[in-house]
């Protein structure tokens, strides 16, 4: 199945060694970029599907913290812990996408998940119990932004589907805070959002493949500049069998449970 949707040539997702790399990489700098990872068949006929389902998103504007936590009142409305960046976000939710679509296929594929599971150092990954967030398109037209922020989840899965002409850049500074250890690296994250800090980028085009440690590392993407609409695709697993995503977080970010 992979076979006829990814550049096993360039990816030889079965390779021990090819894997042990790839986890090495991740761990090193917190981002595995796997370059032209789709064939470009399969990425013709996501574009595709993602022009088609567009009317369909679901489109929000929020304001929130870098800690994506309600605000402290012990602190001021513009101390690094509550100061609000801007996100504005539509996607379309796993209910709207095919049962045949390539994104189902790859996020399915038993090979494509022993990868990961080996990659990540996770024994074994599991689809989200609701009907709504296993895999999500995401569509930043021009002007949308996601504001900095640390994931509550320690991985990410992204593939982009369509890059804009310019902006939509994803952004980070790894390893910012630790927050098993509770440590929340107040002036780190304020020289950030002061522009005090240089940032790392990641270069990175469509058809790529992301895995990304956002827990601790603070990223953000820059606003999408021009005609063309940023399109990427999370294809999101849990460790953990079961699991579903909040009524209240659905709502939020789905607008329907
Ligand atoms: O759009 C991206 O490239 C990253 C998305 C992200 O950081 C998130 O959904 O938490
Ligand atoms: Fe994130």
């Amino acid at each position: 199945m992979s076979g006829s949707l990814v550049r096993l040539d360039l990816h030889p997702l079965a390779d021990h060694g090819w894997r042990q790399r790839c986890r090495e990489q991740l761990n090193q700098s917190g981002a595995l970029v796997l370059r032209q990872f789709l064939k470009p068949q399969a990425l013709e006929a996501i574009i595709e599907e993602g022009n088609a389902q567009r009317h369909l998103a679901y489109h929000t504007r929020s304001k929130h913290n870098v800690y994506l936590m309600k605000p402290d009142e012990a602190f001021s409305a513009n101390h690094p812990r509550n100061r609000d960046v801007l996100s504005t976000k539509g996607c379309i939710t796993d209910d709207l996408i095919a049962a045949d679509s390539p994104l189902r296929q790859l996020y399915n594929d038993d090979l494509f998940q022993r990868f990961l599971c080996d990659v990540l150092g996770e024994d074994a990954l599991y689809p989200y119990a609701d009907p709504l967030s296993s895999i999500n398109l995401h569509y930043a037209p021009h002007g949308q932004e996601l504001g900095w922020h640390f994931d509550n989840s320690s991985f990410a899965i992204t593939l982009l589907v369509q890059k804009p002409l310019a902006g939509g850049i994803f952004q980070y500074v790894k390893d910012l805070r630790d927050a098993d250890a509770g440590e929340m690296n107040f002036a780190g994250v304020e020289a950030v959002l002061d522009e005090r800090q240089p940032v790392n980028e990641l270069e990175i085009d469509a058809g790529d493949l992301v895995l990304f440690r956002g827990r601790n590392s603070l990223h953000r993407v820059t606003p999408t500049e021009g005609e063309v609409t940023r399109m990427l695709a999370v294809l999101a697993y849990n460790t953990q069998p079961d699991i579903a995503l909040s009524e209240t977080a659905r709502m939020t970010f789905y607008g329907k449970l």
